[in-house]
Order: C-alpha cells, then sequence, then structure tokens
C-alpha cells in the first residue's frame, strides 16, 4: 500500500524530469538560448532547398544549410545524400528563388526625431517584406542629424530591439566638423561605416552642405580607415528657369528644368578633381568616393567612366525610381514623383538601363525618402514645394525585375548590384552571398508571380499613400526573407519581435 502511494507522488516528478531533458537535449536548439520570437521557425539549424541558388558559381538546384546564423554547408541536388538531411529540418522551396538578402546602402529611416517620417520598426518590417536584410541608414533627415559620436550614440539607442534587419550608419561630413581630423575620427572610430556630404542644399537646415575643401579633407581622413565617401553630386547652377515661378508648379517639367543635368555634371567633375588622390600611391589611397542616385546618363556618366579608367576609386548608385519611371510619365501635380536629382526623359531611361546592363553602373539602392504626407502637398501638387524623396524601400527587389525583364536582367545581376557590390561598398564582408561561412542573410522570392500594388495589399513602411509605386503591376513576389538565420518574414506575416543585429564598423 505504502510502496503504490510513494509510486504514485514519484510519478509526476519523474515526468517534469523527463520533460526538462526532453527540453534541453531532444527539441531545437532556439528554445535554449535564443529568443524564437525573433524567428517564425523554431530551429536554428536546417537546410534550404531550391531549384534557383544563386551562388558565386552560378545559379544551382541544392540546398544550404544554416547553423546558428551562418552558412555552413552549401550542396548541390545531385551530391545531398539523404543521410545529411535525416536529422534536422528542411524547408523546400521549389522553383522559388534563394538569393543572398539585398543590402541597401543608402535609406533614411528619419529616427530618432522624426519617425514620424518612418521609423525603425515600420522602415526595417518594410525592408524584411521587400528582401532587405541590411540597410544601411543616412546621418540626415533624422534629428539631430548623424555627425559626431554623441549623435551616433542616439541612433544606436534608438535602434536598439527596434530593427527587424540589420541596419548601419553613414555619418555625415557636414562643414563643421570636415577640417577637424580629430573630431572625423572620433566619428569613424564610434562606428559609422563611411561617411556622406552634400555638394548642394540638403533640404535639412542642420545638414549643410560641403565644398570641394571639404571633401578633400574628410578624404584624407577616410583613407586611413579605408572607408567610403557617398556623395550627393548636384552643384546649384544657373538653370533654365530660376524657381520656376513664371511656370505652372503643378506641372513636372517646371521641376525638372529647376535641377537639369548640368547641375550633376557639374558637382561630378568638381568632385572628380580630387578622386585622383584615391589611386594607388596617392595621398588618400584607400578612400573611395561613391556617387549617389545618378539620374543624369550621359556627360555625368562619361566623366565617372573616365575617372574609373583612370584608376580613381570611384563607384556609382542609381535607383529603382530612375529606371522605372521617366518625366514624361509624371502626372500633373502628382509629387509623389518629386525626387533630387529628378527622374528624367525616357531617353535618359534607356540609357541608365543601358548603364546598368554594361556595367558602368555599379549597384542600385533606394533612397527611400519619406516624409509625412502633408509635406508632399498631394491636394495641392506644387511640385516646387513639396518634399523632394521617393517611398520605395519594400518595392526594390520587383521593381528591378520586372523593369528589368525586358533588358535580360538576370538573376546573377541582381545579386551583383543589391548585394555583392553593397555589401563590398560598406564594408560588411560576411555579407552578399551565398558562400560557406557568410551570414545566412537570404531572401526567397519568386520572380514570375504577380501582383498588384492597390490598397489590398500591404505596405509596411509608415505612409503608403505618398508611394510612387502604387497602382504598379509587379513581377517578384518575396516569399521568405532570413536575417542571420532567423526567419524574420514569411508570407505577409513578421517575427514579432526586432531582432536585427547593429553593423558597426570596428
Ligand atoms: N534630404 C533628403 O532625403 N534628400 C533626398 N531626397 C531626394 O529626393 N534626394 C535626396 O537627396
Ligand atoms: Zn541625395
Ligand atoms: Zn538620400
Amino acid at each position: 500500500m505504502e510502496r503504490t502511494l510513494l509510486q504514485w507522488r514519484l510519478l509526476p516528478l519523474l515526468a517534469l524530469i523527463a520533460a526538462l531533458l526532453y527540453i534541453f537535449f531532444a527539441s531545437p536548439r532556439s528554445f535554449q538560448g535564443n529568443n524564437k520570437k525573433c524567428s517564425l521557425l523554431p530551429h536554428d539549424h536546417y537546410w534550404i532547398s531550391s531549384k534557383r541558388i544563386v551562388t558565386p558559381d552560378g545559379v544551382i538546384s541544392g540546398s544550404v544549410e544554416v547553423d546558428g546564423g551562418i552558412i555552413v554547408s552549401l550542396v548541390k541536388e545531385v551530391d545531398w545524400h539523404k543521410s545529411q538531411r535525416s536529422r534536422v529540418k528542411v524547408i523546400d522551396y521549389g522553383e522559388a528563388v534563394l538569393m543572398p538578402g539585398l543590402i541597401d546602402v543608402h535609406a533614411h529611416l528619419d529616427d530618432p526625431g522624426r519617425s514620424e517620417w518612418e521609423g525603425f520598426p515600420s522602415g526595417t518590417k518594410a525592408a524584411a517584406a521587400g528582401g532587405i536584410t541590411t540597410l544601411v541608414d543616412m546621418p540626415l533627415n533624422s534629428c539631430p542629424s548623424t555627425v559626431s559620436p554623441e549623435t551616433l550614440k542616439l541612433k544606436i539607442e534608438a535602434a536598439k530591439n527596434r530593427i527587424h534587419v540589420n541596419v548601419g550608419f553613414w555619418g555625415g561630413l557636414v562643414p563643421d566638423n570636415a577640417l577637424n581630423s580629430s573630431a572625423l575620427e572620433s566619428l569613424l572610430d564610434a562606428g559609422v561605416l563611411g561617411l556622406k556630404s552634400f555638394m548642394c542644399p540638403s533640404g535639412i537646415n542642420d545638414f549643410p552642405m560641403t565644398n570641394i575643401t571639404h571633401i578633400k579633407e574628410g578624404l584624407s581622413v577616410l583613407a586611413k580607415y579605408r572607408r567610403p565617401l557617398l556623395v550627393h553630386a548636384e552643384i546649384e547652377k544657373e538653370s533654365e528657369i530660376e524657381d520656376g515661378s513664371e511656370n505652372d508648379p503643378r506641372s513636372y517639367l517646371t521641376y525638372l528644368k529647376t535641377r537639369p543635368t548640368s547641375w550633376e555634371e557639374g558637382a561630378i567633375r568638381n568632385l572628380l578633381s580630387v578622386t585622383e588622390n584615391t589611386r594607388i600611391g596617392g595621398s588618400a589611397e584607400g578612400a573611395h568616393v561613391h556617387i549617389v542616385h545618378l539620374s543624369d546618363a550621359s556627360s555625368s556618366l562619361d566623366l565617372i567612366k573616365e575617372a574609373k579608367g583612370k584608376g580613381d576609386s570611384v563607384t556609382v548608385e542609381t535607383c529603382p525610381h530612375y529606371l522605372a519611371f521617366s518625366a514624361e510619365e509624371i502626372p500633373e501635380g502628382d509629387t509623389r514623383f518629386k525626387c533630387s536629382p529628378p527622374i528624367r526623359d525616357a531617353a535618359n531611361r534607356e540609357k541608365l538601363w543601358e548603364a546598368m546592363m554594361k556595367g558602368d553602373i555599379d549597384m542600385l539602392s533606394s533612397d527611400h525618402s519619406p516624409t509625412k504626407p502633408e509635406l508632399k502637398l498631394l491636394s495641392d501638387g506644387n511640385f516646387l514645394k513639396a518634399w523632394g524623396g521617393i517611398s520605395s524601400l519594400q518595392f526594390v527587389l520587383p521593381v528591378t525585375w520586372s523593369y528589368g525583364k525586358r533588358y535580360g536582367v538576370t538573376l546573377e545581376q541582381v545579386v551583383s548590384w543589391w548585394s555583392d557590390r553593397p555589401s563590398k561598398l560598406a564594408g560588411l564582408h560576411s555579407k552578399g552571398a551565398i558562400k560557406v561561412g557568410k551570414q545566412a542573410d537570404l531572401v526567397v522570392w519568386e520572380p514570375e508571380a504577380e501582383f498588384e500594388i492597390d490598397e489590398e495589399h500591404p505596405i509596411h513602411f509608415k505612409h503608403p499613400s505618398i508611394s510612387a509605386y502604387l497602382g504598379r503591376r509587379l513581377s517578384g513576389k518575396v516569399v521568405s526573407t532570413f536575417v542571420r538565420g532567423n526567419l524574420v518574414f514569411r508570407e505577409g506575416k513578421h517575427a514579432s519581435d526586432a531582432c536585427g543585429s547593429l553593423q558597426l564598423a570596428a
């Protein structure tokens, strides 16, 4: 009698011990240490299979093994033995493309200080939904601007536990710090991935423009750190019309005339007068100049090609909106399309695509630069007064693909423009490729799947109404996004916790 009683008392205890042993030894590892809310997948060791994996050695059919956020093996379908996959989870995506996640080196998340414009949570959710696994935040449009270690610290604080993808930061090169090498060094020591400056007014009071002397001095400091300077290359010159006041401000052509190609050409000519210092043996060897959002595909691009030919360390990006839209198509008063430099005519767009296909333009970025709808003046439609900036973050992959298809864009080119080159520019060497040892930042997408960006389509950035892509039909649907092995987005749903990591330069 007493013995049975003892057995009955012991039984629950034994069950509890067995349950604990199961949790520690048999269940997926993410239950032990990782916060499973970071991922929609309760495993941190698994395989992903796809018929189209974009690797540095071409597109293969096979499987990628991810463990602890790292790509630990990559096996072609023919070499993949059943024994290898017997013990861990396999996610088979079939014909969907598996690619490195996109790295967007040019986004304005406006946090802290103007989070009513965007903010880290909404901006990084939009990124995850668009297959972007890392973005580098611009130093302006937040308040304060990122121009010192103290202001970088505010960014880092604001981003903590609020980012759904990885985020790095560019610091600002402004007249206040440009001629003070110790100020610049302290900003670089604090972890910015490089610097950014404007050659014309930026539209933000606490981010003044630099002149060529500021830029030259900045480059000599950057050389020691081997980090880049990103430049908004437009310079104010006489334009066909001064402020457009005699022209209809609701006409896109009026705005276009206020920022002619000579603004880009003039800035680039001026900028390239100092980039010879970045050549091997030059006084700023190790520094690099990256021209952001090129719009003019004529003389400006010719100058860049010439400088590259001479050995200057120079690269250039353009943005999907310059490749998708043309001035002729922009409706009267539709300020969603206002950005600087402006979207030019269809012949220029054609030349931009030619340059992409030839490799004369190195990479793409979103230049996602939102604001609150009131400042877009959508009801007024005044192009001269509205905020300049395009909201696009979530759609850059399908836009690149949809508009690039007619030029024969390949999956490898998409990876080069959106992952490989950007990873090198930002010094993120553990990212940007599906290769053993790299971080498991991945996107799975269906290039053939079409969708409409209508009212029903979930848009995650803060102000969908100002997006220039509303109403467009695109092809290329993002199915899943993995950030350091965490499945952060799947079929319209995000993981609940924001577990992206900060990318600070060491
Ligand atoms: N301040 C700011 O974001 N400006 C950006 N907007 C835009 O259209 N071009 C830019 O440089
Ligand atoms: Zn700019
Ligand atoms: Zn920008």
